[in-house]
């Protein structure tokens, strides 16, 4: 029971009928991050929030918020979840939903929730019903952050939205959390975006969690290796994921820059080049 921790698992597991969700999640989400939960579809992500809210419960091992275990009391009170679907009344205008957020929560913030509005240049006299996807994430986000958590996880909140939109909302967030010093949990899958925005990642695949630490002691241990066709790069590198063509062979390979084989060139993989090769080695890849 570390109540310093915002999120903890331990041999976590959860069954379906159809089998394991999750399976064995040992991960522990460190305070005052952004953090990118990501992986391919059906990883799990889903129920790990599903879980970490005490919306579902576990089948094997534990998950603690704050030190505490979901369940019983309902969302612990420095949780706030944002999930796929937006929990907005179409009726009700931007102003009244906020009025019942502050209903509805002990520790709400009614002038920082409206602040997020105004600044994201949404109406308060407008219905939610006739909001842009864009504008309903924006209050789905201020309702969240208006609770004033310490630990926000958003389940794919930028689904909908274009991609100015999505940098916008992406910034205001990132911006928020290094203001206020809360934990951000956020799955995605556009890969391309969180490198800059998220400080630590965690991969769940096949319900299992692939990777888990700092983004950039994570960039720092791979190395991204361009060498002839039809070969592996030898040596002591332990390689994750190779792919071949007839121009010549890309490898990622956990590695320091000074392991570089004989014909080979080495280069810093993104953050993206790093979760796709690990996604791609479906879940054998070397772990970090
Ligand atoms: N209520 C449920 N009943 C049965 N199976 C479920 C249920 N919810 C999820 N699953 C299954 O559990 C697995 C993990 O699903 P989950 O939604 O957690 O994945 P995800 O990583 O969030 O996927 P996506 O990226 O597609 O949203 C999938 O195989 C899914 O079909």
């Amino acid at each position: 029971m570390d109540q310093s921790v915002p999120l903890a698992a331990a041999g976590l597991g959860k069954k379906y009928l159809r089998g394991w969700a999750l399976r064995d999640c040992t991960l522990s989400v460190p305070a005052h991050r952004v953090v990118a939960l990501v992986g391919p579809n059906g990883a799990g992500k889903s129920t790990l929030m599903g879980l970490a809210t005490g919306m579902t419960s576990a089948t094997a091992g534990s998950i603690e918020v704050f030190g505490e275990r979901p369940g019983g009391r309902g969302v612990h009170p420095k949780l706030a979840f944002l999930g796929q679907h937006k929990p907005l009344y179409p009726q009700l205008t931007v102003a009244e939903t906020l009025h019942l957020g502050g209903r509805m929560n002990p520790t709400w913030d009614q002038h920082y929730a409206r602040s997020l509005v105004e600044r994201a240049q949404v109406p308060l006299t407008a219905k939610v019903g006739t909001l842009s996807g864009g504008q309903r994430t924006r209050v789905a986000l201020a309702l969240a952050l208006g609770k004033r958590p310490e630990l926000v996880l958003l389940d794919e909140p930028l689904a909908d939205l274009d991609p100015l939109a999505r940098q916008q909302t992406l910034h205001t967030l990132v911006q928020e959390a290094g203001q206020t010093g809360i934990t951000v949990v956020l799955s995605s899958h556009v890969l391309a975006e969180l490198q800059g925005v998220c400080d630590h990642l965690v991969l769940l695949n096949r319900g299992s969690v692939q990777l888990d630490g700092e983004v950039a002691h994570l960039l720092a241990a791979h190395r991204w290796l361009v060498g002839p066709p039809g070969q592996q790069p030898r040596g002591p590198a332990p390689v994750v994921d190779v792919q071949s063509s007839a121009r010549g062979t890309a490898a990622l390979v956990r590695a320091a820059v000074s392991q570089v084989p004989e014909g080979w060139r080495a280069s810093a993989p993104s953050l993206e080049d790093v979760v796709l090769a690990y996604m791609r080695s479906n879940g054998e890849g070397v772990a970090a």
